[in-house]
């Protein structure tokens, strides 16, 4: 009988933690994912793989613990003997981030090394190595030393979340070379999806414009429009997060479209959907600057799609017509254009693959 295969997440309840708990599921994984308690339901995005997963098949657990708790997370990863750990749990705004340094970089910071040392230590008394996947980000770059950023550019972190990660990315990379661990870094340009954050630009928008049109919301206010980002569809980057797991030697990869379009071009986009012109709806409000912004981020993904051939599987147009038909969905209206019949990897798709009857 072969070994079930079991792969911890930090961050389950997010974007790509539930693309990836639906992916390492179908690969027929045990997954475990570890989730804060907070006074109201935070796990819309893995309701309808986690319902009912014995009578189902689907083999999904979830653990209270947080990143700011050693304790816990040595305690789970006794109880849960992982293979695979992917640490994707993070006060993840930028914004925010500036607004609660010490809290982002106690979670981002200090939590990848409260896992690493407790994988250490796990490792050392089982003898049993577990591989463990970082999520680093495209904001490590902030000030770019290099057009387009490979895994070879510098890092010039503009934000307390960039600087945590940055810290997170060098101790991963400490603890592979000190202790032979299978430590991996994903540097993750942006990446969005209909299960977006409703506080990032990408889905701030979607969601806007969906609303506008169904003649629910006037004005979208915004910050500033002409950063450019390398923006890929969320669901190709959680599996290049399990092929970096893959491989006979642990490295980082850049994952990357290795485009980029400025938030004007997304709004452009977005509103040309609905046949809307976006300079009537968008209004300025210095409220979504941040103290110190990254200006252009564009990726070099090469190396990962060589060494683990991985490329993204949607284009820039495709991601936004994506996000504007969920949300369109949502609110129950059709678009314009009828490009509803073109939308791919929808839930109900997920639960098919799933074999997961009712919801
Ligand atoms: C890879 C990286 O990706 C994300 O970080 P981000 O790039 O900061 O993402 P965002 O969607 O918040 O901002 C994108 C750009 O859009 C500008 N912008 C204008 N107006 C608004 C606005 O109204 N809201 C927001 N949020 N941004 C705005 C904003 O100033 C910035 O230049 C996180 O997942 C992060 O965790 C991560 O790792």
């Amino acid at each position: 009988m072969t070994q079930q295969k079991r792969a911890l997440i930090t961050g389950i309840t997010g974007q790509d933690g539930s693309y990836l708990s639906e992916f390492l599921l179908l690969q027929g994984y045990e997954v475990h994912g570890i989730i804060r308690r907070t006074s109201t339901f935070n796990t819309d995005r893995i309701d309808h793989i986690y319902e009912d997963p014995h009578k189902q098949g689907v083999r999904l657990f979830l653990h209270y613990g947080d990143l700011t708790d050693g304790t816990t997370l040595r305690r789970i990863l006794e109880e849960v003997q992982p293979i695979e750990i992917y640490n994707l749990g993070a006060q993840s705004h930028v914004r925010v981030s500036f607004d609660s340094p010490e809290y982002t970089v106690d979670a981002v910071g200090m939590g990848t090394l409260r896992l690493l040392e407790a994988i250490r230590d796990y490792q050392h008394r089982t003898g049993i190595q577990v591989r463990f996947y970082q999520a680093g980000s495209s904001e490590m770059y902030g000030l770019v030393q290099a057009v387009p950023q490979s895994e070879t550019t510098p890092f010039y972190p503009r934000s307390p979340y960039a600087c945590a990660k940055v810290y997170a990315h060098w101790q991963t990379v400490n603890y592979r070379e000190s202790y032979n661990m299978f430590a991996c870094n994903g540097i993750l340009f942006n990446h969005e999806s209909p299960r977006r954050g409703e506080t990032f630009v990408t889905r701030k928008i979607t969601m806007a414009v969906a609303k506008i049109f169904a003649g629910k919301q006037k004005k979208l206010y915004m910050g500033n429009l002409d950063s450019k980002r390398d923006w890929g569809y969320a669901k190709d980057y959680v599996k290049a997060m399990w092929l970096m797991l893959q491989q006979e030697q642990p490295d980082d990869y850049v994952i990357a479209t290795n485009e980029t379009h400025t938030v004007r071009e997304f709004l452009d986009l977005a509103f040309g959907y609905v046949n809307l012109p976006w300079e009537d709806y968008v209004e300025f409000d210095d409220r979504y600057l941040r103290p110190s912004e990254v200006d252009l981020l564009i990726g070099d993904s090469t190396k990962a799609r060589q060494k683990l051939g991985w490329e993204p599987s949607i284009t820039f147009n495709q991601l936004v017509s994506l996000m504007m038909e969920a949300d369109l969905q949502a609110l129950g209206c059709t678009s314009p254009n009828g490009h509803g019949s073109q939308m791919p990897h929808d839930i109900a798709t997920v639960r098919q693959e799933l074999g997961v009857l009712h919801f």
